[in-house]
């Protein structure tokens, strides 16, 4: 029986230090929720910045999938003021996510950002960020308590409501579906062309399309990576994932055979 090729889903890794040595690193549930729940070959994109040969590497690629990271957004990307005192940054990851981003979105390549990668694809889009939610004011508490097991910071916090007609509401069918929450920053100004999917109760953007983009594109603030295979929810996201990757590995084929 021959067997069907898996698309190869790109992951972008965060600068760690380890010890004396910086590693390029990306979570395992990330890399699991590529394989698994999305049915790709996972393969981590080092943050090697402009040293790192974009062409050959979106040649190389079915899909894009940005990680969610304790790090932030270093502010003069999207023209914010200073980040408050021991903010913790990976300008490294900027420099390789945010024109890699739109790279991958002029070549049709399929793209799903997860928390700090959703923020990412705003920025690369030309949008801003709040960065701490809970000092403006204007919303619900959205950080995770650090103090609690795993399974309960990743567990449901609060509902989301899905836009009528966007792409997440096609995937599933209930409308205000519950999500994990563990982010201090959050969408301010949406960039142009992003089209909202789903909003918190408060109000906050939780999830957006690129709907004239030519290939599918979705990012998100919660973790669907989360043990994904037993939330409907998250997998009905890794499904349109991979089934994107899958059209696209099959056309790459075509014009490479
Ligand atoms: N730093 C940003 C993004 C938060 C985020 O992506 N958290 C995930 C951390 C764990 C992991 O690597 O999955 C913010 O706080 O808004």
């Amino acid at each position: 029986m021959p067997c069907t090729p898996k698309p190869v889903i790109g992951i972008s890794c965060c600068i760690q230090q380890v010890g004396p040595h910086p590693f390029h690193m990306a979570g395992e549930k990330y890399i699991l929720a590529a394989q698994l729940g999305a049915g790709g070959l996972p393969l981590l994109i080092p943050s090697l910045g402009n040293q790192l040969d974009n062409l050959a590497l979106l040649d190389s690629i079915d899909g894009l999938l940005l990680t969610g990271s304790p790090s932030n957004v270093e502010p003069h990307h999207y023209q914010g003021p200073p980040s408050a005192e021991g903010t913790h940054h990976d300008p490294a990851r900027d420099a390789t996510t945010l024109p890699l981003i739109r790279a991958a979105i002029e070549r049709g390549i399929p793209l799903l950002g997860i928390c700090r990668g959703f923020q990412e694809m705003n920025v690369a889009l030309g949008g801003s960020l709040h960065q701490r939610l809970h000092e403006t004011g204007l919303f619900q508490e959205h950080r995770e308590d650090k103090e609690q097991p795993l399974d309960v910071q990743y567990g449901p916090a609060h509902p989301v409501r899905l836009s009528e007609d966007g792409l997440l509401a096609s995937l599933y069918s209930y409308r205000q579906p519950m999500v994990n929450s563990l982010h201090t920053q959050g969408v301010e100004r949406l960039a142009p062309g992003l089209r909202v999917e789903a909003q918190a109760e408060d109000g906050l953007i939780e999830a957006f399309s690129l709907p004239d983009a030519a290939g599918w594109v979705l990012a998100v603030q919660w973790h669907p990576e989360w043990k994904v295979l037993d939330n409907p929810f998250y997998q009905s996201i890794f499904t349109a994932f991979g089934n994107a990757c899958r059209a696209y590995h099959a056309a790459r084929a075509q014009r490479n055979p």
